[in-house]
């Protein structure tokens, strides 16, 4: 087999505590990580003189700074393969939003790869590669909605209710390493179970200060939580709101402004990549 095309979808954090600050400046952190059925799309074909190639540029990001590059590139050289690839990303997820589309393609390129190349490496030997590229690179290699601790790469799975979820991405970029060096930010929550989330719920502690540094947040979190209590996803900017059913989804969705870049989505607690590739080995 020389080509796939796989998905490499959305995340939301559930919710975000900070619990402290290590040394290194990282944060500990707890969050709650659950997948959406919304995502990218990536095709891989291999080729034969081990040149890495993106087909689909992105405007203002070098091509050796895509991360669907860089885990091409750390999986080719952690195995030694001689081949290479053609990768095109078909990309739907917004940018630098919070629900780790980078993060994602990262992830989707090092499972691909790993079937195109026959490189065999473990889930576990991918998501250590994947942690190499970001915090949030694990949880999509693994696939499985989890109560992630540490700097967001110690996993436990659980399984979750599945709502259905408004996303808006307000218009304006935020920067995660921003976020985490404001002098505000809260660092000190107390830690909590995933039983006290399912009964209490917990907000995300990056909320307050992202939304009094842009008002495009705020005001967005104000109309969207009109209609179902809403959550940002990780730093921002995506904002998020629950529904029980697909049917209320619709219903809200469908009063939201024609300007806003909003998407209807259902809560996955298996990633639709993770139920591509198990399809893939059933049929083989
Ligand atoms: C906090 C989360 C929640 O999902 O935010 P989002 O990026 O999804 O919004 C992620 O863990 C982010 O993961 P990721 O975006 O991969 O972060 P990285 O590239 O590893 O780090 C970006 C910057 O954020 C800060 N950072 C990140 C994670 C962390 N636990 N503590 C930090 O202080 C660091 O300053 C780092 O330089
Ligand atoms: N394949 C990729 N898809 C999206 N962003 C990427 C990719 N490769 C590198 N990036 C960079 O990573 C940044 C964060 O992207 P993304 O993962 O979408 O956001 P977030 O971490 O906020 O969820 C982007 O602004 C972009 O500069």
């Amino acid at each position: 087999m020389q080509q796939l095309t796989l998905p490499a979808p959305a995340k939301l954090n559930l919710f975000l505590h900070i619990l402290g600050r290590r040394v290194d400046g990282y944060h500990q952190l707890q969050t709650l990580f659950q997948f959406l059925d919304l995502a990218d799309d990536i095709t891989i074909t291999v080729r034969d003189d081990g040149k890495l190639n993106l087909l689909t540029p992105f405007a203002g990001l070098a091509d050796c700074d895509n991360l669907a590059i860089k885990a091409a590139k750390i999986l080719q050289s952690a195995t030694s393969t001689s081949l290479g690839a053609d990768i095109s990303i078909h990309k739907c997820l917004p940018m630098g939003g919070g629900v780790g589309g980078g993060s994602s393609n990262a992830a989707t390129v090092l499972h691909g790869l790993n079937i195109l190349w026959q490189t065999h490496l473990s889930n576990e030997k991918l998501a250590e590669l994947g942690l190499q590229l970001g915090a949030d690179v694990p949880v999509f290699v693994h696939g499985q909605a989890a109560w992630a601790e540490g700097v967001g790469e110690q996993l436990t799975p659980v399984v979750l209710p599945e709502p259905w979820f408004i996303l808006v991405k307000p218009n304006c970029h935020i920067s995660t390493a921003e976020i985490f060096q404001h002098p505000d930010l809260t660092r000190d929550s107390d830690p909590i179970t995933v039983a006290a989330y399912l009964q209490r719920g917990a907000r995300n502690d990056c909320e307050a200060i992202v939304r009094k540094r842009y008002p495009e947040v705020d005001k967005v979190f104000k109309l969207l939580n009109n209609l179902a209590p809403t959550r940002l996803t990780g730093t921002g900017a995506c904002l998020f709101a629950e529904f029980a059913d697909k049917n209320s989804a619709e219903r809200a969705f469908k009063q939201l402004p024609d300007d806003l870049q909003a998407f209807l989505a259902r809560g996955c607690n298996q990633s639709i990549l993770h139920k591509h590739l198990q399809s893939r080995t059933n049929s083989i």
